[in-house]
This record gives C-alpha cells, sequence and structure tokens, in this order.
C-alpha cells in the first residue's frame, strides 16, 4: 500500500492559499486586465498612458492625481496592462497596516494522507505551526508584478514607509518573522502605479512628502466631452445623440458649481444607463426622464435637508432649466431610445 501525502494550507484569516514553493507563500492573488468590449480610448486617453509608461519604463513609480470619477482607476489598470505582467490590485484605507502590505504569520496547516488505492481512506492531521505569508507588495516585488495601489492616501501615511526603500534602494525589508529573508531584493519587472484624490474632504491623508517625492505625478482633469460622451453611449447603449444630451447636460450642471458635490462622469453614466434600460425619450417632456435626472443630480446640491425650501425650490427650477436646454423637448426632434441587450447586461 503505497501512502502520498498530501499538504493544504488553509488561511485562518479567510483567504485560502495554494502551495507555493519555499522559502514563502503567498495570499496575494494576480489579476490580468484585458482591455474591455465598452472601453473608450480617446486621444486625449492615448496620451496620459504614453507619459505615464514612460515613467514606468524609466522604472519611477506613477501616480495618477484628479478628482472623484475622472477615470484614473481605469486609467491606471489600463497602463498596468500595457505592461504585460500580472497586476497586484491594492485600495487605500485607514484600517490598512503594514503587514496587510508585506506579510504576517499565519495560517493553520492540515496534512491530508490520501491513501493511493482505496480513495475512501484518508488522514487528517492538524498542527498549529503558524508560517510566514507574502502579501501582496512582497508578492509583486519578489515576482516583478505590477501593483495597482487605488487611493493610496486613505491609508495611513505610515503604513507605507515600507515603500520609501522599496524604490529608492530597490529592497524591500521584512520583520525577523519572515525567516531567513530580512529583505528581499526587488524584481526589476516590479513596478507601481498609485491613485489619489486630493479633493476627498473625507477619510484622506496628506500623502507623505518622502513618497510623494518619489511618485511621477501625472494629474488626471474631467475628462473633455467627446470621452465622456462616448464613454457614456460605449457604457449605457444609447444612441450617440442621445448621450451627447445627457452628457451637455451634466456639464453644464459642473460648470453651474451649484452644487456641494461635483456631479461627474459617474452622473452622465447613471442617467444614460437607466435611460436606456427603461426605455425613457432623453427629453425634457417625458416626465420619467426629467425624475432621472432630478434624482440623479438634485442630492447634489444639498446635503441632507437642511436647506431653505425656497432654496431649493430654486435650485430645482436651475436644474429643470438645464434638462429643458440640454434635453430639449418633442418639438426640437428628440431622441426616442430602447435598451439594448448590451445595457441590460452591463446594468446586471
Ligand atoms: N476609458 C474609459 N472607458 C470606459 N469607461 C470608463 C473609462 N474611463 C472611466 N470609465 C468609467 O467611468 C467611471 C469612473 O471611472 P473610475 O472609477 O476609473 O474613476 P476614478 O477617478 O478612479 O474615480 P474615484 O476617484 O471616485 O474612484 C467608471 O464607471 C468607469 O468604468
Amino acid at each position: 500500500m503505497t501512502l502520498v501525502s498530501q499538504s493544504l494550507d488553509v488561511d485562518i484569516n479567510g483567504a485560502g492559499s495554494a502551495t507555493l514553493p519555499a522559502p514563502a507563500r503567498s495570499s496575494a492573488s494576480t489579476l490580468a486586465p484585458r482591455p474591455r468590449s465598452d472601453f473608450v480610448e480617446t486621444g486625449a486617453l492615448k496620451d496620459l498612458t504614453r507619459r505615464g509608461l514612460s515613467f514606468l519604463r524609466a522604472g519611477y513609480p506613477l501616480h495618477f492625481r484628479g478628482p472623484a470619477g475622472t477615470g484614473k482607476t481605469t486609467l491606471a489598470l489600463h497602463v498596468a496592462a500595457q505592461l504585460g505582467r500580472p497586476v497586484i490590485l491594492i485600495s487605500g484605507d485607514n484600517e490598512l497596516g503594514t503587514a496587510d502590505l508585506i506579510g504576517s504569520q499565519r495560517g493553520y496547516h492540515y496534512r491530508k494522507v490520501v491513501d493511493r488505492f482505496i480513495h475512501s481512506v484518508t488522514k487528517l492531521e492538524e498542527t498549529a505551526n503558524q508560517q510566514w505569508t507574502d502579501h501582496r507588495l512582497t508578492t509583486a516585488c519578489r515576482e516583478g508584478y505590477t501593483l495597482v495601489y487605488d487611493e493610496f492616501t486613505r491609508s495611513r501615511p505610515e503604513t507605507h514607509n515600507v515603500l520609501l526603500g522599496v524604490f529608492e534602494e530597490k529592497m524591500l525589508f521584512l520583520p525577523a518573522q519572515a525567516g531567513r529573508d530580512h529583505y528581499i531584493r526587488v524584481h526589476p519587472d516590479f513596478r507601481a502605479i498609485f491613485t489619489s484624490n486630493p479633493l476627498e474632504y473625507a477619510g484622506v491623508h496628506s500623502s507623505q512628502d518622502a513618497l510623494a517625492d518619489r511618485l511621477a505625478t501625472i494629474d488626471v482633469d474631467y475628462p473633455e466631452r467627446e470621452m465622456e460622451v462616448a464613454v457614456a453611449a460605449a457604457r449605457s447603449g444609447l444612441p450617440k445623440a442621445a448621450a451627447a444630451r445627457i452628457v451637455d447636460l451634466v456639464r453644464a450642471f459642473r460648470a453651474s458649481e451649484n452644487y456641494v458635490q461635483t456631479p461627474t462622469l459617474r452622473s452622465s453614466l447613471m442617467i444614460a444607463r437607466v435611460a436606456a434600460l427603461e426605455g425613457y425619450t432623453v427629453a425634457a417632456d417625458d416626465p420619467r426622464f426629467v425624475q432621472l435626472c432630478l434624482d440623479a443630480l438634485e442630492s447634489r446640491v444639498f446635503s441632507g435637508s437642511q436647506a431653505k425650501l425656497s432654496e431649493r425650490q430654486e435650485r430645482r427650477t436651475a436644474l429643470l432649466a438645464l434638462v429643458a436646454t440640454h434635453c430639449p423637448a418633442a418639438g426640437a426632434k428628440p431622441v426616442r431610445v430602447r435598451a439594448t441587450p448590451k445595457a441590460v447586461e452591463s446594468l446586471a
């Protein structure tokens, strides 16, 4: 009777991990970003991509900085995809600590012994041996992956001390529990792309000077009209003319500065996708469409209900005027739309 052993590591904190070669194990999963069919690539986006890649090729960590909804995360993943390496994604969070980036002692070791001839015969051995598990930064540095660190300023600045050595000395220093590796040399293919929003008012920290000084920062602004229309049309399935009406309405509202929360590309997308799915007419004489615009945009005018009624009425009148101007009623040839299977699918 031959017995073969098969090891299965189960991470008691929930992230199951496959057995990896010694010395380190990893709990990081990678992405292989591929362009989505409704990805829009305008000249401006190509230019940002080219500029970003030029820093990355020279070995600098890249940082896309800009307001919410300007397409930074999409752009970061698009640029990462051009590098052709597996991508590891991290989202900034106040609770994120150094151990979450580099690794920790964790895990519970099961050993399952299976009888090769009588498969119903198995033996389960349990040991409480903890072992070092690489986390996302360590895996990326060790294997030469691309790290995309989204909204990194949501994490506490001290969490990022470990990054300084990675970018300057190309070394990642590990704590003693990591075993024989006190540091690892960063793989030459390792690259990092950060995103942040300098205008976010809640839950962000200012970027540490030493880290900011090491990053090649490119500012990303609200997309130009052509891009916004193309994204709204591609992601909703609406005809371009109908998408353009919605985008012009949202852009005019943005330009009015009569809001507390900036209406972004997401507002255009929200209106376009719901209008397409529900088969509304993109025009001021379809009350359902007008109500949709109010629902999507009016909440951005006031925070909560503390505003005076007269003030609310005044702002609503201004918003309705914008709808009438940019989505004129039937006499001015409104664009009749129907939900396409693609739009329905993308809402799912
Ligand atoms: N090039 C593009 N093609 C298609 N859709 C896009 C493109 N760029 C952005 N979008 C869409 O626009 C929306 C906003 O983009 P994204 O989430 O990348 O912005 P962001 O700047 O990272 O926002 P936030 O700071 O709020 O996280 C998303 O729904 C995204 O899918």
